[in-house]
């Protein structure tokens, strides 16, 4: 079991590395960058591993010498100066340069992903949370860029600084050299031990950190519900929960960095004893100077920085390889829809819609829509009814070709969709839906949706076609107006109006419209029906609605049941058909009554 278990973790950590060689590429552009911060570093470790031996040289050949040599002491000392500015210079270009490295390759790793998410298809979006995205995103790729910077950095400077500092011990005096390295079993053997409680302290703390946030963005996105349930205390004594357990982990995590700390530490002043003992004892039977012994305390302390840094590199190191693998994983996930590789052009067409026995699954062998078959005549008017999860947006996200159709085709204006590119198909079928979606930023930049090519003039006339211009007006800055979170300073009816008024700019040929005014009070839902029917002028017009009134007008009403049309008609003749429709009338006070009227 035990066996299993670490295989499971070596595939893991090989994994990891593969997924991080991968991406390497994004690190090539700047290999000049990586070959002058080991020149750098070169130059910075020499100028430490220097120091101590210049100062070994001016206590044994110029202050304990025969002779007193000031001018001597003074070169010796200039040297030093010198060498310790070196030092601080490598040091500074080394982490500028290495900092622009690891922050391009960052911006351009952060790039790519982004434009690879922007480029998936819907059910990519059904399978990864939101969330989980953004942080993909924002600190997987942080996190990997401490691989190129902290890693990378500490594996070079801290490595060669082992060896350089070993290579001056032994070049100095072997038998001494050797009873500093004396400790070096047991170095190790601790670091090996503490490198193990690092790691699940390090991995604790970041686990139950995410927790928080994921619960703080989950919170905060449904505040308005937490309020209306009155839950503030329930969900504070959650969230308590959570972030005790997370300061439990950070303190943890600090204890067991500070041991390690304090046992290096110990560990190195117990070589420093020896050290002292062994080489003052060669000190007074004369077989070393005592420069010789300052040197040996030297290097015997800046011996235990290097272990320390590297063990420490193991957490880093470790969580690169987390990222870099769900970075990877993204980033070789093929968009489920593709361009066809010779797209058909959309000619100028009026808007015809075809569904060609159309059946269609979520999840495979699950079919949410069973062998529909409809035309929409080019500029018409439909309805779409039927009770929830019937099927309706499922339609519109196929004929927008969010998803892919299981069996069967979808043509516009006689040609099936799939020979479009994506781009264009969108660019001629406009949808609104009852959640607006406003970005931040001024009203005209949420009409034009950014596209600079087009012009205010466009964008108030749009307006004004769709009824949005009067309440713009009123805004403090009209169309330069600010719009705050969320469209937070716009009413739900606004907000409406304000998609419209985009449609307009677009000027689509195909317009859906996504249950857009079902939850409207009834005057903001008089305009909103008004605006409504001038953008459907000389558009075809597909209309799902849950307020039946808001079809009744339709040329044609589609009745869909679990996933099939099950009738099909005007308002007037699917109600004397007395089926389905005519009892969704029913059931809906306000409908039956305007219906059984209208037909009295
Ligand atoms: N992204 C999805 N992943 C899996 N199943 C889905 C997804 N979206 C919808 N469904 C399922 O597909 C079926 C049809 O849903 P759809 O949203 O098309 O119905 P609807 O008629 O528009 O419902 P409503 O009026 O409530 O919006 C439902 O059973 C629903 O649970």
């Amino acid at each position: 079991m035990k066996r299993n278990a670490s295989n499971v973790k070596s595939g893991v950590a090989r994994e990891g590395a593969n997924s991080l060689l991968h991406l390497l590429p994004f690190a090539r552009p700047y290999a000049l960058q990586f070959v002058l911060v080991f020149g750098l570093i070169v130059i910075y470790n020499a100028t430490s591993v220097l120091q101590p031996y210049l100062v070994k040289i001016a206590i044994d050949k110029e202050i304990s010498g025969p002779h007193i040599h000031t001018r001597g002491l003074f070169l010796i000392t200039g040297i030093y100066v010198l060498v310790v500015l070196l030092g601080v210079l490598a040091n500074y270009l080394q982490i500028v340069l290495l900092q622009y490295a690891g922050q391009n390759i960052i911006q351009k790793i952060r790039l790519e992903l982004f434009t690879h998410i922007e480029r998936q298809a819907m059910k990519f979006f059904d399978g990864n949370a939101i969330g989980r995205l953004v942080t993909h995103v924002s600190s997987d790729t942080e996190t990997i860029s401490q691989f190129f910077t902290q890693f990378f950095l500490s594996m070079v400077r801290d490595g060669l600084s082992l060896v350089m500092i070993v290579v001056m011990m032994f070049a100095l005096n072997v038998r001494i050299a050797f009873y500093a390295m004396f400790l070096i079993p047991i170095i190790f053997l601790v670091s090996a031990l503490f490198r193990k409680r690092l790691r699940i302290a390090y991995q604790t703390t970041r686990t139950r950190l995410s927790n928080v946030v994921a619960f703080l963005a989950e919170n905060l996105a449904g505040v308005r519900i937490t309020q209306m349930f009155h839950q503030e205390y329930r969900q504070a004594q959650r969230f308590d929960v959570l972030n005790r357990s997370h300061q439990t982990a950070n303190i943890h995590e600090y204890y067991v960095s500070v041991q390690f700390n304090r046992v290096l530490e110990l560990l190195g002043n117990v070589a420093v004893a020896l050290v002292v003992w062994v080489g003052g004892g060669e000190v007074l039977h004369k077989v070393i100077l005592f420069g010789t012994l300052y040197a040996f305390i030297s290097y015997v302390r800046q011996f235990f920085t290097p272990i320390n840094s590297l063990t420490q590199q193991w957490n880093t190191l470790q969580s690169s390889m987390v990222a870099a693998d769900r970075v990877l994983r993204i980033l070789q996930t093929k968009p489920a829809i593709e361009d066809p590789l010779l797209p058909q052009e959309i000619k100028s067409g009026l808007g015809k819609i075809v569904f060609d026995h159309v059946t269609f699954a979520y999840k495979q062998g699950e079919n949410v829509l069973h062998d529909l078959t409809f035309t929409i005549e080019p500029g018409s008017f439909v309805g779409f009814v039927g009770a929830t999860g019937a099927g309706k947006s499922s339609v519109m996200s196929l004929l927008m070709r969010f998803y892919e159709v299981s069996e069967g085709r979808i043509l516009l204006d006689d040609v099936d969709i799939r020979h479009y590119r994506q781009q264009d198909l969108r660019r001629v079928i406009g949808i609104v839906q009852q959640d607006v979606q406003i970005f931040s930023g001024t009203v005209l930049d949420n009409i034009r949706l950014f596209q600079t090519q087009i012009t205010e003039e466009q964008v108030i006339h749009a307006a004004k076609i769709v009824g949005a211009d009067d309440f713009i007006c009123k805004l403090p800055n009209g169309y330069q107006t600010n719009i705050l979170a969320k469209g937070a300073n716009l009413s739900m009816g606004q907000r409406q109006l304000l998609a419209f008024a985009r449609i307009a700019v677009q000027n689509p040929r195909v317009l859906i419209l996504d249950e857009a005014t079902a939850s409207l009070d009834s005057q903001t839902e008089q305009w909103v029906q008004r605006g409504l029917q001038t953008l459907a002028v000389d558009r075809t017009t597909l209309v799902i609605a849950h307020r039946l009134s808001t079809v009744r007008a339709a040329d044609q009403i589609f009745v869909l049941d679990q996933g099939r049309i099950v009738e099909t008609g005007s308002h007037s003749e699917l109600f004397a058909a007395r089926g389905l429709y005519r009892q969704l009338c029913e059931k809906s006070g306000v409908e039956s009554a305007y219906v059984l009227s209208t037909n009295m």
